[in-house]
């Protein structure tokens, strides 16, 4: 199975948004590299089970990124858990993931386990005003990149622009402050050409909304990163 660290292409998909059996049938056939169950919103455990059983039709990977710990459950090839680094609120970085571990740790199996450094860059996303983010500058974003690899040790620092697409010189400033870390970018993702530009920087870039609003475009963007 591939490794995280080998990603070039994910597709993200929603429990809480409806899917038909071909559409996904095209996504995990679609040589993509892994998909990502999760979203900010009405996550419910019903939600994360149904996709995952459609999901496992197919030998595609298929982690949980888990942001509420009720719809935590086995059956994924791995977990990925945020902590919102530019969040204004403890609760984001350390705080639920810290009342998380108080119930989970005999469980938590480390190699599947990837935490995640998330700096969360689109003010109007579900994810920025839930997590009371602030905007952070350019040299603020280099800053929380060199803290993800150097202080915390992370395995992942996510760029998220969700629902919007990012900006390629930050995405090229970030690869350049990281050497263990691995660089995923996230957000606004519609086209092969986007797809191709993020890639440049980013080890692995996230396709998610566009999967519900083009398909066929989205499913473009797996080849353009994979030439
Ligand atoms: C039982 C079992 C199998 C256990 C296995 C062991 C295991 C994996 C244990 C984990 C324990 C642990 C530490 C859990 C953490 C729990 C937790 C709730 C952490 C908080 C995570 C967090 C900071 C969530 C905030 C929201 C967030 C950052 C979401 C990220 C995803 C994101 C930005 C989505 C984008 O928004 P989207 O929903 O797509 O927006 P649209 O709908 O508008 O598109
Ligand atoms: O939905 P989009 O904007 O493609 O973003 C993908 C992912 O980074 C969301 O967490
Ligand atoms: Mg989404």
């Amino acid at each position: 199975m591939t490794q995280l660290t080998d990603w070039k292409h994910v597709f993200k998909l929603d429990p809480d948004k409806e899917i038909s059996d071909e559409a996904l049938e095209k996504i995990c056939e679609s040589g993509t590299d892994a998909i990502i169950v999760g979203g900010t919103d009405h996550i419910t455990l019903d939600g994360v089970l149904d996709l995952l059983s459609s999901i496992r039709r197919y030998s595609v990977p298929c982690y949980l990124e888990v942001t509420d710990a009720e719809v935590l459950t086995p059956g994924f090839d791995g977990y990925l858990i945020p902590m919102v680094l530019n969040s204004t609120d403890k609760q984001w970085i350390l705080g639920q993931q810290h009342e998380a571990i108080k119930e989970y740790r005999e469980v938590m199996n480390w190699d599947e386990i990837f935490m995640e450094g998330y700096c969360i860059m689109n003010p109007d996303c579900k994810a920025f005003k839930k997590t009371s983010c602030e905007l952070p500058l350019d040299e603020d974003v280099l800053a929380y990149a060199y803290m993800a690899e150097h202080v915390f040790h992370l395995p992942v620092f996510y760029l998220e622009y969700s629902g919007t697409y990012g900006s390629a010189e930050l995405a090229k400033k970030v690869k350049n402050e990281l050497q263990n870390t691995h660089f995923i970018y996230g957000g606004g993702i519609q086209t092969a050409a986007q797809a191709k530009e993020m890639k440049e920087y980013a080890d692995t870039i996230v396709v998610g909304n566009s999967v519900y609003t083009n398909l066929k475009e989205a499913l473009k963007t797996v080849k353009a990163v994979k030439q």
